[in-house]
């Protein structure tokens, strides 16, 4: 990690700031990208009533009974929104590690749009079928909407952040991000009153899909950690009234591995930590257009060097990611 300690970056004085000052703190946010691609982001502009409303909104969603919440449940295996009930997703498997099923639930919403003309079977039946929305509590489908929309433009100004730290012209991603299909979870990892199978985790060691993730995990709440590019596991400390940014596979694509897309993982919490504590957490999973071509940037290849990867589709390779993890 930078200088040992977790970065911790402001946007809002990025976003003032003149172009040589924005210069060097992009390089920071590269360096960063290059080492971990994990850090905190104050100052960011999102209104805390629009961050409370949410999770209350889904603190109370996860607290109603059983038979309630599977009435708005992903209607079959491998359907992206929806409640998704205890122990079915295994994220490990999306790196192909077969895995006992994660310790948590979620809820999940997708695009609040439908691009005019947008034809493509896969994109309509899988990132932009319906959210089932849940009838209680009363206000979660205005506060989550709310929340998205916020997110949805914070991402867009975290990736202008991220073509400067790339040297790239401020505006060169918009034109992928113009029709983004990101994802909304809400996360709940219960109480643990059990002990967990042998290797099973609240999630299981995985790389995100897409360009980017804002991570709002529960104050003070511990369990998530990532990988040092040394291989060693290390916690993800929460940084009160910040975000955590971590990149996905598609700006390691782009970037042709100078950027990584880290390993991560939630583990279950030790008995002096509270033992079996419940634990909440936001994850709003930034995804360029459904078909945009991620092709390696020519500013990431030295002179006579070939790109790592082939070129992905963004939507085809989130639902293929996607529908690995919930076999
Ligand atoms: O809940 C967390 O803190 C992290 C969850 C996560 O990494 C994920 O769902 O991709
Ligand atoms: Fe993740």
């Amino acid at each position: 990690m930078v200088g040992g300690q977790f970065p911790v970056f402001d946007l809002g004085n990025f976003e003032k700031a003149n172009a040589a000052e924005r210069d060097r703190l992009g390089a920071e946010v590269d360096a960063i990208c290059r080492s971990t691609g994990f850090l905190a982001i104050t100052n960011h502009g999102v209104s805390q009533a629009v961050i409370d409303a949410v999770w209350g909104k889904a603190h109370d969603f996860f607290d109603l009974p059983p038979e309630q919440k599977q009435k708005s449940k992903a209607p079959y295996k491998g359907y992206p929104y929806g409640y998704l009930g205890p122990e079915l997703e295994a994220l490990a498997k999306s790196r192909d590690v077969d895995s006992p099923p994660d310790l948590k639930e979620s809820f999940n919403g997708g695009p609040q749009r439908t691009p005019n003309g947008m034809t493509d079977k896969d994109a309509l039946a899988f990132c932009y079928a319906p959210t089932i929305w849940p009838e209680a509590p009363e206000g979660f489908v205005d506060a989550w909407k709310a929340y998205y929309t916020s997110l949805e433009d914070l991402a867009a100004r975290i990736m202008r952040l991220f073509a400067v730290a790339l040297k790239l012209p401020e505006d060169y991603f918009e034109r992928f991000i113009d029709a983004p299909i990101s994802a909304l979870r809400a996360l709940n990892y219960p109480e643990q009153t059990v002990p967990p199978k042998p290797g099973q985790l609240r999630a299981g060691a995985h790389t995100d899909y897409g360009s980017l993730t804002i991570l709002l995990p529960q104050e003070g709440s511990k369990g998530l950690e990532l990988i040092t590019p040394d291989g060693n596991w290390t916690p993800v400390p929460p940084v009160p009234g910040a975000f955590v940014i971590n990149i996905g596979d598609l700006m390691a694509l782009w970037t042709n591995d100078r950027w990584v897309s880290t390993m991560h993982r939630v583990v279950n919490p030790s008995p002096e930590d509270g033992g079996m504590d419940r634990r909440q957490s936001l994850a709003f999973f930034h995804q360029p257009n459904w078909d945009a071509e991620i092709v390696c940037l020519e500013q990431c290849l030295a002179p006579g060097e070939e790109p790592k990867y082939q070129p992905v589709l963004s939507g085809p390779y989130l639902m293929s990611k996607f529908q690995s993890t919930t076999k």
